[in-house]
């Protein structure tokens, strides 16, 4: 379980970009994280994935306080989370083969195994033929995909994904997302960051809607929600009066 309490962080000296920021993620939950641009997503999620700090607050992982973890726990709890970053950060000196192995890899896994599972994966994005490709000669959309297929091959504890997809066709995007409710149903935490209101609507899961460094938790999903809004958005509009008469006459 992760929980924070009320949260704050800031970039050096300036202002703070997330305030008071309180939820909990169970484990093996799985939460979109929306908000307009500059809201405060992407630094929301490097706390979640350890490579910020807050400003104040508490972090709870597992139920251990993040700021009283040794320089040993902290590498060690950042290898069972898997990163899908805005700008991928590939390896561009390494194939897509490559770069997806590398969480394998660095787990030890055994080379057949390794073959398999990433095979097994690029072909399910669709890069099939492209396991020998560097990034570099890559479009952003196969950058992507080789992106998530490295953040879930070693079935992380927490999945992070940052606008994972965001240079793919809405086919592609639906195809991805099943893989992360696939890998979600397997244990692993989930928190997808999305400014595709489509796709968080498919699969209806709780919503942390960030605007402007505050939290709200949605927790019926974004489909759900809207719905509600629109219908106190309607019934506010309609007004007292209206309503008193819809009310006489029925
Ligand atoms: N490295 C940084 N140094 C200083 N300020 C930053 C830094 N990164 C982000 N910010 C500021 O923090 C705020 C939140 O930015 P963040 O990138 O978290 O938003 P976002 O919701 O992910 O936006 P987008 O949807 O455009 O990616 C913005 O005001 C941004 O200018």
């Amino acid at each position: 379980m992760i929980r924070f309490e009320n949260v704050g962080m800031r970039y050096g000296l300036g202002a703070e970009v997330l305030r008071d920021i309180s939820f909990t993620l169970e484990d093996g939950s799985f939460h979109f994280l929306v908000g307009p641009s500059g809201a405060g997503k992407t630094s929301l999620l490097k706390l979640l994935y350890l490579a910020h700090r807050p400003s104040r607050g508490l972090i709870h992982f597992s139920g251990r306080d993040l700021s009283l973890l040794t320089r040993d726990e902290l590498p060690r709890l950042r290898r069972r989370i898997g990163v899908v970053f805005q700008d991928f950060r590939l390896f561009d000196h390494l194939s897509a083969f490559d770069n997806v192995a590398l969480p394998l890899r660095i787990q030890g896994a055994r080379r057949e195994q390794i073959a398999e599972h990433v095979e097994e994966l690029l072909t399910w994005v669709g890069l099939e033929d492209r396991m020998n490709a560097r990034p570099p000669t890559l479009s952003g959309g196969e950058k992507q995909r080789i992106a998530i297929a490295r953040a879930v091959i070693a079935k992380p504890d927490l999945l992070v994904a940052d606008e994972p997809t965001g240079n793919v066709d809405p086919t592609m995007a639906r195809r991805l997302l099943h893989l992360f409710v696939e890998l979600n149903k397997l244990g692993t935490t989930t928190v997808v960051a999305s400014h595709d209101e489509q796709l968080v609507r498919t699969i209806g899961a709780p919503v942390l809607q960030l605007d402007r460094g505050g939290l709200t938790y949605l927790p019926k999903g974004l489909a759900r929600t809207m719905a509600d809004a629109s219908a106190t958005r309607n019934a506010q509009t309609e007004g007292p009066q209206n309503r008193s008469s819809g009310h006489q006459g029925s």
